[in-house]
């Protein structure tokens, strides 16, 4: 498979190269040539498959056969070592739990896939790598846990300073090892935005291989067309009309829904939920596309006010605003909103949801207000309890902590303060 850049002022690339770069040297993002969809028989049978299978046949031509396909089944194997359920909380409304990985978050599964693809690129080349990342909150953790000890390959996280849970922090800041933590004195965008103009940089560049671990990087981004595959395999036997409520920042895993819907996938309509971070919710109203400084919220890991991947949904949709539009709705909440939808679900359903998944799950209220024949799943993107002071501040309970979380909470932070990207510079040159 080749990839091209959004930019389109870059040659086409390999799966390898694409991986390896992260970004391409005009500073596109890398998107598939073609996507094949798979065959109707690959839909009709999908519930009697297994999650490994399902993954294997989804991502098989973006990757093959430079991943050759034995090494693919391993690295499936390795990557969706955990479950993936979809509870159902009325008729209507569903939540696909994406939280059952080691850190807790849904980016544990586009980390882990994508540490494995560059250790296999990586294994000949004696040269390391550094896979700088920017979080907001969940992805560093996820990219620490999923890339510790990978051979060849050195981990720097920004994140901003205060900005992100507690837990989040543990997560990302405790490893040590090939992980190194820098804490920014600004938002998530200003980390954003060093790591790509580090990739620009050629005094950067000249003396070290760097890479994304952010859904910008294929490897990252592409695995998270699973977990729809993994919805519709538990639910379509009883709803025929499925639509996906997607609490949504960098728009990564919203973007990858919409490559398993082209490769096949019924999806009937997706959902992009957002908190007050709502640049895509004003542009399918205005058709402005305005990024704003992202501001601060409970449910952080969305706090993004230019996402990455907005670019690649236009893509998809050859920047036809109506044929988006008519696939795509958005709104937006506030954090009072956010809490009171916490404490409904868990007052009426007896689920502890997390704010993000909260955000989604008036994501679906709102939209079916308006299309009473549907099935909407939202996702909760990460566990409640990486979020404790405000769930349990909410719903005025404690909630137990899974061993994940407990065994990061007696670490020590771990983190070098940083404010401009010269600082990133010298950081980068002196390690
Ligand atoms: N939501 C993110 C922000 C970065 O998103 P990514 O999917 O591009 O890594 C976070 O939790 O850090």
């Amino acid at each position: 498979m080749k990839y091209y850049s959004l930019n389109r002022k870059a040659p086409d690339t390999s799966f390898a190269n694409a991986v390896i770069k992260g970004l391409a040297p005009d500073r596109g993002l890398y998107f598939p040539e073609t996507i094949t969809p798979l065959p109707a028989s690959f839909f009709e049978a999908i519930a009697s498959k297994s999650y490994n299978e399902i993954a294997f046949e989804a991502i098989k031509q973006f990757v093959t056969p430079e991943i050759p396909e034995p090494v693919l089944k391993t690295i499936i194997e390795e990557t969706l070592s955990f479950d993936f359920p979809v509870i159902k909380l009325n008729e209507h409304i569903s939540t696909l739990e994406l939280f059952h990985g080691p850190t807790m978050a849904f980016k544990d599964v586009g980390a882990r896939f994508m540490a494995r693809c560059l250790g296999y690129f990586n294994q000949n080349n004696d040269k390391d790598v550094t896979v700088l990342v920017a979080t907001s909150g969940d992805t560093g953790g996820a990219v620490a846990n999923g890339f510790l000890g990978v051979k060849g390959v050195n981990v720097v996280i920004l994140y901003p300073s205060g900005k992100v849970s507690d837990i989040q922090e543990k997560q990302l800041t405790t490893l040590g090892q090939n992980i190194t933590a820098l804490e920014v004195d600004g938002v998530f965008d200003d980390c954003q935005d060093m790591v790509k103009k580090a990739f620009l940089d050629e005094s950067i560049t000249s003396k070290m291989q760097l890479t994304s671990a952010n859904s910008i990087n294929v490897a990252r981004w592409l695995p998270q067309l699973f977990y729809f595959m993994f919805a519709y395999k538990q639910l379509h036997q009883q709803h025929d009309s499925i639509v996906f409520s997607i609490p949504s920042g960098n728009f990564g895993n919203i973007c990858a829904g919409m490559v398993a819907q082209q490769l096949g996938l019924p999806i009937k309509h997706f959902i992009a939920a957002n908190n007050a971070n709502n640049v895509v919710t004003e542009y399918l109203k205005t058709e402005h596309y305005n990024p704003k400084p992202s501001v601060q919220t409970i449910s952080n890991a969305m706090d993004v006010g230019n996402p990455s991947n907005f670019i690649r949904i236009q893509e998809i949709y050859k920047n036809d605003f109506k044929q988006l539009k008519s696939n795509l709705s958005s709104f937006s909440y506030s954090d009072a909103e956010t809490k009171a939808a916490l404490l409904e679900i868990y007052e009426r359903y007896n689920y502890v949801a997390d704010p993000h998944g909260a955000v989604g799950y008036l994501g679906c209220k709102e939209y079916l207000k308006t299309h009473e024949n549907t099935h909407c799943v939202f996702l909760e993107t990460a566990h409640p309890t990486k979020f404790l002071d405000v769930v349990e501040e909410v719903i005025q309970t404690k909630v137990d902590l899974p061993p994940q979380i407990e065994a990061v909470m007696d670490k020590t932070k771990v983190a070098t303060k940083i404010s401009t990207y010269e600082d990133l510079k010298v950081f980068l040159l002196n390690s």
